[in-house]
């Protein structure tokens, strides 16, 4: 077993460089990256936002596919379906971003697709000796509430869905799939424009673990990549521009989510096209990242504003900072966790294998017990992680973290070294028992510890910058149109503005 501390739900920001255009109006920056190094997006100095990740100008198609797509990948193969969904205005980088447009060749200027479907057949190679794989491979257009196959073998057209289901092509390489991507592409175009429809392509993994007979050893889970329409002027409910209403539907169903377990007959599936054909691949074991491009040129403030509010609206409440973390740390406690994991199990057999048959019940129930504190540790902290703001606090955490996790795992190693050596009888197993509870009691102690000591440093943080935000609000407090009285420093805490409720509708 290994965890993962993204949220399953998180947001990348990609701010794209002025166009020429922008360039020629000598339009200035006004949306940009916060310089602490944080995931935050400030607009125009006086509006913040945090997301999972930002990219500006600098940050590469490589860097975005290695920093939040990589490693979600993998987590196909542990029963989840992932989706990555592109959202925001007309020209602005979506298309670019998710490579929908791919030309063939494989330069550092390819989107996520073409990279995604290469590293994943790279990836089952690496696993076929302990599993075989299907992988198929659809590509449709949502145009106007209506679906269109575009992987049917049908002239240049794309075909309207009448009928039966869609076509899914079997695909053995990366190279099969983006000469699909290309065909389909292509198809796309044909009737409007790319930026009215929306366009999926999905990739459905079988994978069957080889020796496995059970009935849980195949897994089937579909990678999809969503190029949305744009966003921008539109209301919902005009006949004349429906494929956006999908847009005011995927804003729903995310929004939904984000507060948190809510019955599948709850989340508004059914508003759209979009979404009725999403449905599995957004809830349940789901892994969404919605990359929400946007200008960084004061001409479009007013319209990224609105993709920043729509994408802040899918997070999670509680786990709004969700920052990123640092990919060796991510790696080693994943590791150590999968250690544990396998000497618990293997403690668990070697108990079984000494213990009295009316002994063996009470340290079976035991070591369940430790195994369920041991889980509900790792969790507690992935909570802490994911609810801490400060890259370095995180980062002592995780580092001190793995000191604990390497002392426990060679705790349990010592154990089972002994236990082999000296061929102990159940009081033995017992005591061995009660020394592991020991170290999960120390190791839940100092977790709980360092739960107190952010929960007290976040509390200081969040005064000093109420203080400092209702002294600046007093010496320029004009400026906002407001009684500099009317409301207690308590009230000036965050920088997020919260946007009105109709933030899917453009009442202009
Ligand atoms: N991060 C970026 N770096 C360099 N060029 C970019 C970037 N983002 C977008 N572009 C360029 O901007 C132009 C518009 O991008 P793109 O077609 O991807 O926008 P879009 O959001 O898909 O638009 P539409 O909604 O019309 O489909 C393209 O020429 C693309 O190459």
């Amino acid at each position: 077993m290994s965890h993962f501390f993204d949220t399953p739900m998180s947001v990348a920001v990609r701010l794209r460089p002025m166009n020429s255009m922008e360039l020629e109006c000598k339009s200035s920056t006004a949306v940009k990256r916060t310089p602490d190094g944080l995931p935050h997006v400030s607009v125009d100095f006086h509006e913040s936002f945090a997301f999972n990740y930002v990219f500006d100008q600098r940050d590469t198609q490589k860097d975005l596919f290695e920093a939040c797509v990589q490693t979600r990948l993998k987590r196909l193969l542990q029963g989840f379906d992932v989706t990555i969904l592109a959202y925001g205005q007309k020209g602005c980088g979506k298309t670019y971003t998710m490579g929908t447009d791919f030309n063939g060749v494989m330069d550092d200027k390819v989107g996520l697709i073409p990279r995604a479907v290469h590293y994943l057949f790279q990836y089952i190679s690496t696993l076929k000796k302990s599993y075989t794989f299907r992988v198929s491979c659809s590509f449709v257009k949502i145009y106007q509430e209506e679906l269109f196959d575009l992987l049917l073998p049908r002239n240049n057209l794309s075909s309207r869905l009448a009928g039966p289901g869609l076509t899914e092509l079997e695909v053995s390489s990366a190279q099969e799939v983006t000469d699909h991507l290309m065909r389909g592409f292509a198809k796309r175009a044909v009737g409007e424009k790319p930026s009215e429809s929306h366009s999926i392509l999905t990739l459905t993994l079988v994978a069957r673990k080889l020796g496995g007979g059970g009935p849980t050893s195949e897994t089937t889970t579909k990678l999809n990549f969503v190029d949305l329409a744009a966003s921008g002027c539109w209301i919902f409910g005009n006949d004349a521009d429906r494929s956006k209403g999908g847009l005011v539907a995927l804003g729903n169903v995310l929004n939904t989510l984000a507060y948190g377990e809510i019955a599948p007959e709850y989340i508004p599936y059914g508003q759209s096209l979009l979404t009725s054909l999403l449905q599995d691949s957004l809830g349940g074991r789901s892994i969404r990242l919605l990359i929400a491009c946007v200008s960084s040129s004061d001409a479009n403030v007013s319209e990224t504003m609105r993709t920043l509010r729509f994408a802040d609206r899918t997070l999670p409440v509680m786990k709004k900072p969700g920052l990123r973390l640092d990919q060796q740390h991510e790696d080693d406690v994943s590791r150590l966790k999968d250690i544990i994991q396998q000497l618990s199990g293997e403690l668990l057999r070697a108990i079984q294998a000494v213990a009295k048959p009316d002994d063996r019940q009470r340290l079976e129930d035991r070591a369940k017990n430790l195994e369920k504190k041991n889980l509900k540790l790792h969790q507690e902290l992935e909570q802490i992680l994911i609810d801490t703001a400060d890259a370095d606090v995180r980062g002592g955490i995780l580092a001190k973290h793995i000191v604990q996790s390497k002392t426990h795992v060679r705790r349990i190693m010592t154990m089972l070294g002994l236990q082999r050596q000296q061929e102990p009888g159940p009081q033995s197993v017992q005591s061995e028992g009660n020394q592991l509870l020991q170290t999960l009691v120390e190791l839940n102690r100092i977790v709980s510890d360092t739960t107190g000591q952010l929960r007290a440093r976040d509390n200081l943080y969040l005064q000093t910058h109420s203080q400092q935000s209702w002294q600046q609000f007093n010496n320029g407090g004009g400026d906002f149109g407001l009684e500099a009285n009317a409301a207690g420093p308590e009230d000036h805490v965050s920088t997020q503005q919260q946007g009105n409720d109709e933030y899917y509708y453009d009442s202009a």
